[in-house]
């Protein structure tokens, strides 16, 4: 590529030395502002050249002579259907090759494969029937024979949609390219061909929209070659027609049978350069002609470009530079030891343990907004908990009809003396069960708390060090999740502790039960001189004057009951019996979940003490 245009023109641009020094370090900044987020890199726009026009008008091979190689699809139908971004790397070693941004770590020798390349990830994302995407291809082209530059090939401009296309591609695709050129730092190549209006070319047009005073725009005629006979571009290479700043370079690219044959870009310079010379219409045109001279200007244009930028790009820096080395100044002498950054790594964790613990037992800067830390896991088990099992009706889906056929069937084919205790253990066991699900709701809740406290700890410290941030939120989480787990299973055998025991034996067990006047129903209990009673602590056997006594007390402690257990009574007392084993029920049910109340409310408590030592600093230490 010894031959291309761009070598010629990066070994002629003046002044060389200036050329050499400020390309390849705005490329740097470039590779530097791209790994930068937006807000950082939004300050310091870095210029690129776009070429734009009409489809066909010949802006792909404008481009390619100007890289010196043939590797852009091409055609008299639409070809370029995505933004090809093109960054052009010179360095000093002899090989050429092309490297995509999809395609990270693949290096591309071959430039027919580049052209496939480019051609299949078009079909991709724009589809393979002429569709058009404004998603870019970024292609980097290392090359010893090229100028350090950003060329960027667009769609060109169409009117009647074909294939795939919306019927609003043309105000899509001007759309598109306005996206490019309305950047102040972005140099337009307006190519126009020869062989139709230059008057009315698209090109201009848009241009004039993305850059109304022409100081970045360079009017590129191609297709000089095949002009009708007897015309020529003459008055427009000199601006006669439609004034330029930056003026006009007439072009001649190779023409379709050329590609057919391969004819090289050698060849077509040679070509280029003879039929500027040969042609009388276009002597004493040499500045403006050809692909060498598109390269050189471009160039100056560029250097140009940059040299204006560049006090304004360092006094942006420079304003960055002081803002950056303040907020590094903030974060103390980072010329430490290792031993000293352990132990400023232990302050932080130390701090952080400190302010978690605090939080939990609300020594923290007291909020009036909300409640937070200590104080919400405090109403999470007093008034969260609490109402979960409130609400939970011991009696609901225990129907008369339910009690009498568990009565039968723990009879057996005998029948029974003896009123017996399965029943009424089973249909406990089952209505134990549903204090199950809001237990392991309240540890969930406990677990979300205290995950949210670890996110306000420290906040504005740990600011400075976003990844021992995110590193401490990964282990603290860690870590409460592993508390959260083994706390569910304690929940779990608890209750299943509660429902395998039933302590029915308890002394201030009374009758009255309906399982009792059940089984009185059933004749059983006139048949010895015991009954099944139930009582508020569980089961016991009970004489006929036990029970008639139990039944008063029954009447006493319902009067001492809650109002939720009075309307219960109340609600049933006008079912008798019945009312005294739903009365007993709630009883005994209250009874157990107040207990279990108090041993989740224990565990989640220790899981909370868990938290609050500084045994995650070991396993945050361990991680980092
Ligand atoms: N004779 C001649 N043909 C040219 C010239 N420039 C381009 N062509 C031909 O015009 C056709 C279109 O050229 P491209 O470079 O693909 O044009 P484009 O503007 O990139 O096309 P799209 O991206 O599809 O809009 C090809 O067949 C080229 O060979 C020229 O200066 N002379």
């Amino acid at each position: 590529m010894a031959d291309s245009a761009a070598a010629a023109a990066a070994a002629a641009a003046q002044p060389a030395t200036v050329g050499q020094a400020v390309i390849p370090l705005v490329n740097r900044l470039q590779d530097i502002m791209a790994r930068l987020d937006g807000e950082a890199a939004a300050g310091v726009e870095l210029p690129q050249v776009a070429a734009i026009g009409g489809q066909s008008s010949g802006k792909s091979s404008v481009l390619e002579a100007l890289v010196g190689r043939d590797f852009l699809p091409r055609g008299p139908e639409i070809c370029t259907r995505r933004p090809l971004v093109l960054q052009l790397v010179r360095h000093s070693a002899p090989e050429e090759w092309g490297e995509f941004l999809h395609a990270p770590g693949r290096r591309f020798d071959d430039f027919e494969h580049i052209k496939r390349e480019i051609q299949s990830e078009t079909d991709k994302e724009a589809g393979g029937n002429k569709g058009v995407s404004d998603k870019q291809i970024r292609l980097k082209i290392f090359s010893p024979n090229v100028i350090d530059i950003t060329l960027v090939d667009l769609p060109g401009i169409t009117r009647v949609p074909v294939g795939d296309q919306p019927s609003d591609i043309e105000s899509r695709i001007r759309t598109m390219i306005m996206q490019y050129i309305k950047h102040p730092s972005c140099i337009i190549l307006a190519v126009s061909p020869a062989n139709a209006d230059l008057a009315n070319s698209d090109a201009l047009q848009l241009a004039r929209l993305g850059d109304p005073d022409g100081s970045r725009t360079i009017g590129v005629i191609t297709k000089l070659d095949i002009m009708d006979r007897g015309t020529d571009a003459r008055n427009f290479l000199l601006g006669n027609v439609i004034p330029l700043k930056l003026g006009y370079v007439g072009i001649v690219n190779r023409s379709q049978e050329d590609i057919n044959f391969n004819r090289s870009i050698k060849d077509a310079l040679a070509f280029e350069e003879k039929f500027f010379s040969t042609l009388p219409a276009y002597h004493g045109l040499s500045q403006c002609c050809g692909v060498p001279q598109l390269a050189k200007k471009l160039n100056m244009i560029l250097l140009k470009h940059i040299t204006d930028m560049l006090p304004g790009l360092k006094s942006r820096i420079n304003a960055q530079l002081v803002a950056v080395a303040k907020e590094h100044a903030a974060y103390g002498d980072t010329a430490e030891s290792t031993a000293g950054q352990g132990v400023k790594l232990l302050n932080i964790l130390g701090k952080y343990c400190e302010a978690f613990s605090s939080m939990v037992e609300g020594k923290n800067k007291v909020s009036t907004d909300q409640l937070s830390g200590g104080a919400r896991i405090h109403y999470i088990f007093q008034s969260i908990f609490v109402k979960s099992l409130e609400e939970i009706d011991p009696c609901k889906n225990i129907s008369d009809e339910d009690i009498r056929t568990s009565i039968q069937n723990s009879d057996g084919p005998k029948g029974a003396m003896f009123l017996p205790e399965v029943p009424f253990e089973i249909l406990v066991r089952k209505q134990i069960g549903r204090l199950l699900d809001p237990s392991l709701q309240c540890a969930k809740f406990i677990y979300d708390e205290l995950v949210k406290i670890s996110h306000g700890c420290l906040t504005s410290e740990l600011q400075k060090y976003p990844i021992l941030k995110r590193r401490m939120g990964e282990s603290v989480s860690n870590f409460l999740r592993d508390g959260l787990r083994p706390a569910e299973t304690m929940i779990t055998h608890i209750i299943e502790m509660e429902m395998d025991y039933i302590n029915t034996s308890h002394s201030s067990f009374i009758g009255g039960s309906k399982v009792v006047e059940l089984a009185k129903h059933e004749g059983l209990s006139s048949r010895g001189p015991t009954s099944l009673s139930v009582h508020k602590d569980g089961v016991g056997i009970s004489s006929e004057a036990q029970l008639k006594s139990s039944t008063e007390n029954n009447v006493q402690l319902k009067s001492e009951r809650g109002q939720k257990s009075r309307a219960v009574f109340a609600r049933d007392t006008s079912r008798g019996a019945i009312a005294e084993k739903d009365f007993s029920l709630i009883q005994m049910q209250e009874q157990v979940w107040q207990v279990e109340a108090r041993m989740v409310t224990h565990l989640l408590v220790g899981v909370c003490q868990a938290c609050q030592i500084h045994e995650f600093t070991a396993s945050i230490a361990y991680t980092l």
